[in-house]
């Protein structure tokens, strides 16, 4: 699943793209043509194959003598719009010390990074030209100083360079604004284009401006004002240099169609979009559009369709950063509708890598901290908000949506006063009441929590006001889903009537089957309302429902997700609503099974080193279950919500062992094409297994012992230092003890892992769980064949009881699963289940033949050591008892035992009480 979109990204071509764009922005703010020598030079390598690109796509033209001539600006939009903002800004910079005069180089580096090095010189008052704008361009900056009396830019006195000149300073504002300092962008951009603004002049020059512009007044609430502009500039913008804008223009106006509800002008404009792009050969733009059928199909509840148009549209963008990111995210959002919570959460969590909008960040994360909340990963969506409070910029827009996370983490730990308190602070800002997609989220989060609080009438005055803001001017989004939450609200005050007339209209429409815990929530509705009637038979069959419901909603997820979701939605509380007994065991680790008290004991143990932060070092022979109890004690601990990351020390060779443990940097090694985070950084906010730690290398313990005591490391090949805050958990089958004893491992390793050491006993001493475990094994035979459970007769019971497992639990599992393969009636006989325990004999009942081995068994198994120090054990007693037997003869023993004479001279003379057998004569 984390793999499945990196199918879609090849290195290769994304770079040829990376590469076009950058030539596509470096000739548009070209002052005057230029070696293409000396833009490479200034550029860097990067640009090894772009400045032929970007020719052979029309948007560069490369005079002979090797010069770039510069380009129109209407080809800009292009570039600035799909690179990244910083490329962008370091490419102009890069650009600076091409420029024939100070203010040309100071026009490439405001246009770079307008808060930066430009703006400085300017307030130092750089001389010529640039002085003489000062004035208006500390206005457009917002630096304290006069105010210019009238519009200060005047073209004209700028001769041919006034279109570069006000080109650049555009570039400018779009920086600005990318940055999130919508109010300076906003006024440098209008001072740029002179008195008129942008509205008064959408000229083929300034055209790449206009969809920027767009964006900005829907992206701020604005929907109609954005609407009418997009529709002005359109028109104007009607030469085939702004096919770029225009077709953007007309995917801008369809996304306000479809808020609107006028689906069949949004499919109209996105299919011309889409016709003209392919036309003019602007692959990105169809991409777009892809994207932006996809939205629609989300509205129109085509649950295969939207996630396969973001596909195909993320197949399109390679190398666009920006873009991807707007595929992923809509993928993300198309994945939440069809009812795919964990695709979601890996979509949307991927698309915040690439985008660098403030606008774009501000509404994606909210959205993607959701989807963390409602799987339980509260650790993820914590690791969001910190990101989230980085970078966000001081704006309305930004505490907005930093409070509408924090709501979010509230509601997914049932804070709902908090919540509330976050919601209510956001409620009062104009911002949020212009914009729905702030609006909206808080308003239902906002009914939920006073629901949760027992709020009913507040809630339904919230909810009014929801509905009244949102709904009735947008009547295409989610009615199931508002009508649910109607309904409940509804049934909260005590309106049955109502809640089932609304309920009944919320499940009648076609997008109400998927949508996330829709079904599960309106079945509990259905629930609560037959119980309120009082009748037995349909109260039963609701229960009966919503319990399937609940399975059919978390059947798909892992298990450490199930675990989370189980918390977050707290089943046993939903449990008690329906008068259910509470499963005790499938409320808390439905995976551990096992009822006798050596394992009950076992579990305790688990709970309370749990409850401690301490390293653990679990001890016991081969298949008993330590992996699966160190699962227990990440999920009985406070850590359950982060990951749980498992490392089999003995499957990983040495060479590969400090970069899976650590991660490497891109180059460390042969084939170290990209950076790798190890398995200690993919375990932060949680805990690391560290499986059969008795077999890591001395190297392998030198450097984990260093991580463990210094809490920090280094990647492999790297300098950065890194913390991860892990808790560690080790096993081993061996003596770990025995090991530090015999040198094979480090003392100070042994007492820093083993800060508490839990024995899990092997199954031959957990009398009745042989039984239980062997029915819990049957049981999911079953389900997965979708059948009855079998049974085992009572002398299959009798022999698995009598067998000694050897192989424990993972053993009595195979063995189970095969017997129930083999089995051809419902009770499994003992005669099937016998061949399959022949491999090691049973303890009762030796066969003719295997006594042998049986003796050496039993004989190992009360000796209680390794097998090593069991073989060394029985090779001295043979020794003994022949020494006797052949009256301390050394040749004739040597003979008897198969040994050279030497060697056994050897062996006897290095053991004082062999020695003593020998005769004195022997040796
Ligand atoms: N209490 C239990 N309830 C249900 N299944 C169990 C239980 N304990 C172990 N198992 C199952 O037995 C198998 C072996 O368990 P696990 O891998 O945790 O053992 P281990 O001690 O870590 O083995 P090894 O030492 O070989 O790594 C797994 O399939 C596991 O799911």
């Amino acid at each position: 699943m984390a793999d499945f979109l990196e199918t879609l990204f090849r290195p290769g071509q994304r770079e040829e793209a990376r590469q076009r764009r950058l030539a596509v922005l470096a000739t548009c703010a070209l002052p005057r043509p230029l070696p293409i020598s000396a833009l490479r030079a200034a550029l860097g390598e990067e640009l090894s194959v772009g400045f032929e690109l970007a020719e052979e796509d029309g948007f560069c033209r490369l005079l002979p003598g090797g010069h770039v001539e510069p380009m129109p600006k209407a080809v800009l939009d292009m570039a600035i719009t799909l690179l990244d903002i910083r490329i962008i800004t370091r490419t102009l910079t890069r650009l600076a010390p091409l420029a024939a005069s100070e203010d040309e180089q100071c026009l490439l580096l405001l246009a770079g990074a307008p808060l930066g090095e430009g703006r400085r010189r300017l307030e130092a008052g750089a001389p010529g030209r640039v002085a003489a704008m000062a004035p208006g361009l500390r206005h457009a900056l917002g630096l304290p100083g006069e105010l210019p009396a009238s519009a200060p830019f005047e073209p004209s006195s700028w001769g041919s360079a006034a279109r570069q000149v006000s080109a650049l300073l555009s570039v400018a504002a779009h920086v600005l604004i990318r940055q999130g300092h919508w109010a300076q962008g906003r006024r440098l951009m209008a001072w740029a284009l002179g008195p008129e603004g942008l509205a008064g002049r959408v000229s083929p020059e300034h055209g790449f401006l206009a969809p920027t512009q767009v964006q900005f007044l829907l992206d701020s609430g604005r929907r109609e004002e954005g609407a009418a502009f997009a529709q002005t500039a359109r028109e104007r913008l009607s030469g085939p240099e702004n096919t770029f804008s225009r077709l953007m223009l007309m995917a801008l106006e369809g996304r306000v169609a479809i808020d609107g509800g006028d689906h069949r002008l949004a499919r109209r404009l996105f299919g011309d979009a889409q016709l003209q792009a392919r036309a003019a050969g602007l692959e990105d733009m169809v991409g777009l559009t892809k994207v932006a059928f996809a939205t629609l199909a989300r509205r129109e509840d085509q649950n295969t369709a939207a996630p396969q148009l973001c596909l195909g549209a993320l197949e399109i963008f390679l190398g666009d950063e920006p873009f991807e990111a707007v595929a992923l995210h809509n993928l993300g959002l198309a994945y939440l509708k069809a009812g795919r919570p964990l695709e979601a959460q890996a979509a949307l969590t991927r698309s915040l890598e690439g985008m660098d909008i403030p606008f774009q960040q501000l509404t994606a994360y909210p959205q993607a901290i959701a989807s963390d909340c409602f799987l339980g990963d509260t650790a993820e969506a914590e690791r969001k908000l910190a990101a989230l409070t980085a970078l966000a910029p001081d704006t309305p827009q930004a505490r907005i949506s930093l409070g509408l996370c924090r709501a979010h983490l509230h509601s997914a730990r049932a804070e709902w006063e908090a919540a509330l308190r976050e919601l209510e602070a956001l409620h009062i800002s104009d911002v949020t009441a212009q914009n729905h997609l702030y609006a909206v989220p808080a308003g239902w989060l906002r009914v939920e929590a006073l629901l949760a609080l027992g709020r009913a009438e507040e809630a339904s005055r919230v909810f009014a006001e929801l509905s009244r803001n949102l709904y009735l001017s947008n009547l295409s989004t989610q009615p199931a889903a508002l009508n649910l939450l109607d309904a409940r609200v509804a049934f909260a005050n005590g309106d049955l009537e109502r809640a089932r007339r609304v309920l009944r209209r919320a499940r009648s429409s076609p997008e109400a089957a998927l949508a996330q815990d829709f079904e599960l929530r309106a079945r509990l509705l259905a629930f609560k309302l037959a119980a309120a009637e009082g009748k037995e038979g349909p109260r039963e069959e609701a229960r009966r429902a919503v319990t399937e419901a609940w399975d059919s909603l978390t059947q798909s997820f892992p298990l450490e997700v199930q675990q989370r979701f189980r918390r977050a939605y707290d089943r046993p509380r939903l449990l008690a609503l329906l008068g259910l007994p509470s499963d005790k065991e499938a409320a808390e680790l439905p995976y551990l099974r096992g009822t006798s008290p050596a394992f009950q004991s076992v579990v305790a143990q688990l709970r309370r080193v749990a409850a401690t932060e301490a390293s653990v070092l679990l001890l016991g022979e081969t298949g008993v279950g330590k992996e699966l109890a160190a699962r227990a004690i990440h999920d009985f601990s406070r850590r359950a919500s982060g990951p749980f990351v498992a490392v089999n020390c003995a499957a990983i060779g040495d060479e590969l062992l400090l970069s899976e443990l650590f991660g490497h940097e891109k180059g460390a090694f042969t084939g170290a094409v990209q950076r790798h985070l190890g398995r200690f950084e993919q375990a932060h906010g949680g805990t690391l297994f560290l499986d059969e730690i008795a077999d890591i290398s001395p190297r392998g313990q030198a450097a984990l012992l260093r991580a463990l005591q210094e809490r920090t490391f280094e990647r492999v090949g790297g300098t950065e230092t890194v913390r991860a805050n892990v808790r560690i958990v080790a096993a081993s089958n061996r003596d770990l003890a025995e090991a530090v004893r015999a040198e094979d491992f480090r003392q100070d390793l042994f007492f820093r892992l083993a800060g508490i050491q839990v024995k899990v006993p092997p199954l031959r001493e957990r009398g009745e769980d042989v039984r239980v475990l062997a029915a819990w094994f049957l049981e999911q035979a079953a389900q997965e064949r979708g059948d009855q459970p079998r049974r085992m007769s009572p002398e299959a019971e009798r022999l698995m009881r009598d067998y000694a497992w050897p192989g424990n639990i993972r053993e009595l599992r195979n063995v189970v699963l095969a017997a129930d393969v083999l089995s051809e009636s419902p009770v499994i006989a003992a005669d099937v289940l016998l061949p399959l325990l022949q491999r090691i004999p049973p303890r009762s009942a030796p066969r003719e033949g295997e006594a042998a081995a049986l003796d050496a068994w039993l004989l190992f198994r009360q000796h209680g050591g390794t097998l090593r120090g069991f073989l060394s054990d029985m090779q001295r007693a043979c020794m003994e008892r022949c020494l006797v037997e052949n009256d301390g003869n050394i040749a004739a023993t040597a003979a008897d035992l198969g040994f050279s004479r030497s060697r056994l001279t050897q062996i006897v003379l290095s053991d004082s009480d062999l020695r003593r057998l020998a005769g004195r004569a022997e040796l």
